[in-house]
């Protein structure tokens, strides 16, 4: 009865949302009131919209304004790394709002500061999307090494040739030196599946050594310039942070090797795209394979895109359902647990 006054509420008020939100609720007023920005993966749908103990409101649209105005009064709020957490947001919700958990392990769309002086409790998920997207950073570097873009393209374009010994030649991993900027969970995944290419040496630059994985791996530390100049191949797997926003620039660029493979799974921000394109084009560094750009999505004529030497894949780092329903599984736990003033499991 209330939620379909809610509902009736909306749709006066807002009657955009007519098609586009659901509240999901069986009963009183005394349940904390959920709003979870869109869908989640099947399993975890069904957990959330059956969950006992909570009123959920879905949106299921993609406008600010139709977010803004469902946040108004909600205790929770579930969202994905497309919903800036800021000022904006929190005002809309109100004073009440208790917890904001995000289905992403990175949560540079979420003002920290703004909300911890709030009291709103941060949840992401850290862990499960490791081997998902360590996986995916191999696979982008062979597609990038070898060619994939323009290899895959040939056969359909007419433009596959006899075969001869130079046509479509990449480069091969045996023997190289990579370099890893970024040496978290994700980065020693990737090192970890490294060891299967036989290379020559793993280098990685972060703020502060890593003995333990380090020394397993057999990965030495070296500050950024050096890690540039004696990289084949360099793989971008750290925050982005207002310390590594635009990290990678002409000057990055330029103490890198005219053979270099460039590989970013983190952030498009971390580099300026603009001075990459243009590394690209005149020669400085080889090739690029990406699994994020700015902004996402990349407009379909984006200049990137005519680009040969670079790979560009639609951020999908973790996109496989066994990790996409576990970013969504420790999100709701987060949810939950932060509603109830317990420990989350992944408190930010
Ligand atoms: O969880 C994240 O931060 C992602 O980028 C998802 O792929």
């Amino acid at each position: 009865m209330l939620a379909s006054l809610a509902q009736r509420h909306l749709n006066r008020s807002f009657p955009c949302l007519q098609q586009t939100t659901r509240i999901m609720t069986t009963s009183t007023t005394t349940k904390p009131r959920v709003l979870l920005c869109r869908t989640l993966p099947p399993q975890s749908l069904h957990r959330i919209t059956t969950e006992p103990s909570i009123q959920l409101i879905q949106s299921t649209g993609t406008s600010r304004e139709e977010f803004l105005e469902l946040a108004r009064g909600v205790d929770g709020i579930l969202v994905k790394l497309t919903e800036k957490v800021d000022d904006e947001l929190l005002d809309a919700a109100g004073p009440q709002l208790k917890v904001i958990s995000t289905m992403s392990v990175g949560y540079d769309h979420i003002n920290v500061p703004a909300c911890k002086a709030r009291g709103v409790r941060l949840g992401n998920t850290p862990d499960v999307l490791t081997d998902a997207t360590a996986e995916l950073t191999i696979g982008l570097l062979l597609a990038t090494a070898r060619r994939f873009g323009e290899a895959l393209r040939a056969p359909k374009t007419g433009d596959w040739q006899a075969w001869t010994p130079t046509w479509m030649c990449g480069t091969q991993l045996t023997g190289k030196t990579v370099g890893l900027v970024g040496f978290g969970r994700i980065g020693v995944a990737v090192a970890e599946r490294l060891q299967a290419f036989k290379l020559g040496k793993l280098l990685y630059a972060s703020p502060s050594e890593k003995p333990h994985a380090a020394g397993r791996l057999n990965a030495v530390h070296l500050p950024l310039p050096r890690l540039l100049a004696e990289s084949d191949i360099v793989i971008v797997t750290c925050a982005l942070t207002p310390e590594t926003k635009h990290l990678f620039c002409t000057a990055t660029f330029s103490q890198m090797k005219s053979t270099a493979i460039f590989i970013n799974t983190a952030r498009g921000q971390i580099v300026k795209q603009d001075d990459l394109i243009h590394a690209l084009k005149n020669g400085t560094i080889a090739a690029a394979g990406l699994d994020v750009t700015d902004p996402e999505p990349l407009p379909s004529n984006h200049e990137l895109l005519q680009l040969d030497n670079a790979v560009v894949l639609p951020h999908v780092g973790s996109a496989t359902i066994e990790t996409r329903e576990a970013m969504a599984h420790l999100a709701i736990d987060n949810l939950l647990s932060g509603l109830a003033g317990a420990k989350m499991p992944a408190e930010i």
